[in-house]
């Protein structure tokens, strides 16, 4: 082996490796003679090079930093000095990095080659063979729907004629971290490979680099005591704004309050018993305005109307005729778009709250535990590589490892994805400890390491420096193997895939396959490499039969609805599409902070986040953003209902997506409803009347169920003690059974409001049952689909599902923290997103034409009116096309006929 087993990474310079491990480091260390002055960012000592004079790096502020972090900072980090931010020039003997102006007085033996490709490439030996493999992740397939590019281009040698032999996945399990070299070598092409470089000895090739030539460095920077005093001056600068900072959140919060007593001078205990969240008004000079113009163009649209129906156009009866009528439809659509945003809210949540209530110091933590769901289909289309990011980021989440669950369903059934996924929980275990400790944002390996650092700014600590360094190869290294899978999924075995003991993939047929479900990480003895534990990470493919319709994303979700209950339980349940990862570790806090308010809580079905995006252009041409949806439609509903459901990145109370009616509200004496100050534009003025007869034919329903409630839980198997929910105790088993399906240990679970698994349930026999429920036939003739879980009936799920709850009367939640709590990829070509607006377009017209209409269902329920208008609009826009494709027709018409839409004034008025 060429290598010899050993990392190597450096340039195209076939001559200069430079040695990354940490044992090969301290060995060049010894090699090295130390200046004694002390490298800014890793804290090592700067060397003193062959001429026996101290290492540069920059020669505009002499700012120190040794050669390696020199090296690294210039191959992949800033390229830049971090204190003047003058870019790094290349000092000879340092390998070329892209973007380096052509120097003549270097003499390189590589010249002759093309250093334009400076992509890293990695080499490894695989069953005797070398293999190179890009490990640039904007190389080679891009895929279009995430505007992530994954390179999974595999290069066979030139010094071998024969493609490596690799069955897979059995070799995979050859590929370790300590056999890859990585490197960057010389390339013309990307297939052209020069032949690889021998392995060099560094203390050989170190005394063999070529002299540094002598410069005039003028040593005024670090060292000198005016650099000291400008360091001790900036910090002093610092705390003060910190302090200012601090005053003013302090005397803020005591002024806009209201809400509370003046919370800044309680004691500790006292705080806890704070709100954990506080609505902010929209100040009204701000809002005033704009409900003014509101009105002003109602009252303008009044008189517009008032004339054109009152001045019909009898020689163009038609013309006129048709025209007012797409002017009726523009008015009803321009209604039903603003009076949901009459009066939008913003929040704010007290994380420390939070914590100060539910994690009390020597006790165990009180908070309520999750599952996170991720859902996938297609591994072309949505690289394991982005899932894979998704899941890491789930698994390193600021929340305690024991709370949280990570269900991944793979609709596609395929082998890659479940490979992918095990070699994600291999990575997790350095991955997660890291994260933790270091507290970095985000949490999804690419996106924190394409995120350039400032050492200076955030007083980057040097051992961080070493560790995010040594975690960046490791995720190098990760990344070799996930492409290499993707590599060796290209082309389907006849006889299809093969797991590693022999038998074949139970998913070979996607469409026809019995359910899989494996428990990656979590309660297992699987530990991280501090010793940690680790969350549960499951992965779920449900049972797909031909005959048996899956119901895409929304099936995929109550599968796993069903099999966490069965494995964990958890009260709460959070969604995102496998390219929306966590990017706000406090995400899953900051929506505590409403679902576990003790007064408020427990009306609240879901809290949604914003959907954000990266790499959108900066004009957004397709505008992908949304912003007037979910920075203003969405905060105006939350001043109403709550916001919609928008399928992703929305964490969900596991009792309202069983289809029950919210808990009836308390309401404050001589009020109608729970508004603060309210104007009852919101409630609707006959809401008091609904509610009343609401609550009769409720009090009728107890009564005829009581009987019924005495043998309810006797019959469950098991007997699961616990807290039962109100409403699901006032169930027959019966009905139970046809609600949920025929799965005792799945209807026990609905009865524990506060979810959980019974002690003595032993996990073979829930994962046993946890297949059971995943089977295709298991929603046949039940409520799932129809009352239960996410809805059926329209490829916009989520509109629907969200729909179902507001009119049971539940009330959701927007929360939009600072950092944003999720980001995902977005369509950035012209085609996909034409599909996706389509794709939503014929969701809406399919909500339009079923039973679920919002137009007509759901009267008599808790569903507020502007909350229904909203609703409506979501599944009526579509219909605009039609009276906008006529009303721009129109005055074509009117040029070819010489008639018109409005009466001609006479041209004779006076006589
Ligand atoms: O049979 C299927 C089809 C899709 N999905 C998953 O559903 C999600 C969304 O599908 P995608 O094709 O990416 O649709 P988009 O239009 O990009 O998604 C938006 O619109 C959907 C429909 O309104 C919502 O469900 C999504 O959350 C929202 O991000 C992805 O995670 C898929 O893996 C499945 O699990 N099974
Ligand atoms: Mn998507
Ligand atoms: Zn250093
Ligand atoms: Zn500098």
């Amino acid at each position: 082996m060429a290598t010899g087993g050993r990392l190597i990474a450096g340039s195209h310079h076939r001559n200069e490796f430079v040695l990354i491990n940490a044992d090969d480091i301290s060995r060049i260390k010894s090699v090295r003679e130390l200046s004694g002055q002390i490298c800014q960012i890793c804290g090592d000592g700067v060397e003193i090079t062959v001429d026996g004079e101290l290492f540069v790096a920059c020669n505009e502020c002499a700012f120190p930093v040794c050669r390696p972090c020199y090296e690294y900072e210039r191959r992949e980090g800033n390229k830049a000095c971090p204190q003047c931010k003058t870019r790094y020039k290349r000092i000879k003997g340092s390998p070329r990095v892209e973007g380096d102006e052509e120097e003549d007085d270097i003499d390189d033996l590589e010249h002759e080659f093309d250093y334009a490709n400076s992509n890293t490439w990695a080499t490894q030996e695989v069953a005797g063979e070398m293999l190179t493999v890009c490990l640039d992740i904007d190389y080679g397939n891009h895929d279009s729907a995430s505007g992530i590019s994954t390179c999974s281009e595999l290069v066979s040698p030139p010094f071998s004629s024969q493609v490596p032999l690799l069955s897979y996945p059995k070799e995979n399990a050859d590929l370790h971290a300590d056999q890859l070299a990585l490197m960057v070598p010389p390339f013309t092409g990307h297939r052209n490979r020069i032949y690889p470089t021998p392995y060099n000895d560094p203390s050989v090739s170190l005394q063999s680099r070529p002299k540094v030539p002598k410069k005039n460095v003028v040593v005024y920077g670090y060292g000198s005591v005016a650099w000291k005093d400008r360091v001790a001056e900036w910090k002093k600068r610092q705390n003060e704004k910190l302090q200012m900072v601090e005053h003013q959140r302090q005397n803020e919060d005591g002024d806009v309050g209201g809400d509370g007593p003046d919370d800044t001078d309680l004691p500790v205990m006292d705080e806890a018993r704070q709100p954990l969240s506080r609505k902010l008004p929209i100040p009204s000079s701000m809002i005033s305005p704009y409900r003014l113009i509101i009105i002003l163009r109602l009252m303008i649209l009044g008189f517009f109307f008032h004339y054109r129906l009152l001045h019909p156009v009898h020689d163009a009866y038609g013309l006129w005729v048709t025209s007012v009528i797409c002017e009726i439809w523009f008015a009803i659509s321009w209604i039903l778009d603003q009076f949901p945003k009459w009066c939008p809210v913003r929040r704010e949540t007290y994380l420390d709250r939070l914590s100060l209530r539910y994690e009390k110091e020597g006790k165990p933590t009180e908070l309520a535990s999750i599952d996170i769901f991720v859902s996938t289909v297609d591994p072309t289309k949505e690289p394991p590589l982005i899932t894979a990011n998704t899941v890491l980021s789930i698994l390193a989440v600021d929340y305690p490892v024991d709370k949280v669950a990570c269900y991944v369903s793979d609709d596609g059934a395929a082998m890659l994805t479940f490979e992918a996924l095990s070699e994600t929980s291999e990575f997790a275990r350095k991955w997660v400890p890291f994260c933790k400790k270091f507290s970095i944002e985000p949490r999804a390996p690419e996106w924190y390491f394409s995120q350039k650092i400032d050492y200076l700014k955030n007083k980057v600590h040097p051992a961080f420096v070493k560790h995010r360094r040594a975690m960046k190869r490791e995720y190098e290294e990760f990344k070799v193997r996930i492409n290499s899978l993707v590599s060796m999924a290209q082309k389907v075995p006849e006889e299809g895939w093969t797991m590693q003991d022999g038998t074949p993939w139970p998913g070979n047929n996607v469409r026809n396959h019995p359910g899989m479900i494996q428990v990656l990480l979590g309660h297992t003895g699987v530990h991280d490499i501090e010793g940690n534990e680790l969350p549960r990470l499951v992965y779920v493919s449900r049972e797909k039969r031909p005959g048996f319709e899956h119901h895409k994303k929304a099936g995929a979700m109550n599968a796993l609805v069903r099999v966490s209950a069965v494995i964990s339980n958890a009260p709460y349940l959070l969604n995102v599409d496998c390219d929306h990862y966590i990017n706000n570790s406090k995400a899953l806090r900051e929506a505590m902070c409403f679902m576990m308010d003790p007064s408020l809580g427990k009306r609240v079905c879901y809290v949604q986040f914003p959907q954000r995006f990266d790499g959108i252009d900066r004009h957004d041409r397709y505008s992908n953003r949304n912003i007037v949806f979910f920075d203003i439609n969405m905060r105006g509903l939350d001043g109403i209902q709550g916001p919609i459901y928008v399928g992703t990145g929305c964490v969900f109370r596991r009792q309202a997506l069983y289809g029950y009616d919210a808990p009836v509200k308390k309401k404050p004496p001589g009020k109608t409803c729970n508004c603060p100050r309210c104007c009852c534009l919101c409630c609707g003025s006959r809401k008091g009347k609904k509610v009343k007869q609401r609550d009769q034919k409720k009090k009728k329903m107890k009564h005829r169920e009581s009987s019924n409630q005495i043998y309810a839980l006797e019959t469950i198997q098991g007997g699961i003690k616990g807290i039962y929910t109100e409403q699901a105790s006032k169930t027959s088993p019966d009905e139970l059974e046809k609600k949920f399906g025929q799965s005792p240990v799945f209807i026990a679970s609905t009865l524990l409001e506060n979810g959980g698994i019974p002690d003595e349930a032993r996990p073979a026999s829930l994962l046993n049952e946890a297949i059971q429920v995943i089977s295709c036939d298991y929603e046949d003739k039940t409520d799932w689909g129809k009352e239960v879980g996410w809805i059926y009936g329209s490829v916009t799920e989520d509109i629907l599902t969200g729909f179902k709850m507001h009119c049971h009367g539940w009330r959701s939640v927007y929360c939009i923290p600072k950092r944003p709590a999720f980001k995902g990829s977005a369509p950035i070509n012209l085609s996909d997103r034409l599909h996706q607006v389509l794709r939503w377009a014929l969701g809406s017209v399919e909500i339009f034409f079923s039973k679920h209409c919002p137009v007509w269902y759901g009267y008599g329920g808790g569903l507020k009116w502007l909350e229904r208008f909203s609703y409506i609009n979501s599944v009526v826009y579509p219909w605009t096309s039609i009276p906008l494709i006529i009303y721009c027709t129109l005055p074509a018409i009117c040029l070819l006929t010489g008639k018109f839409i409005v009466p001609e004034v006479s041209p004779n008025p006076i006589r």
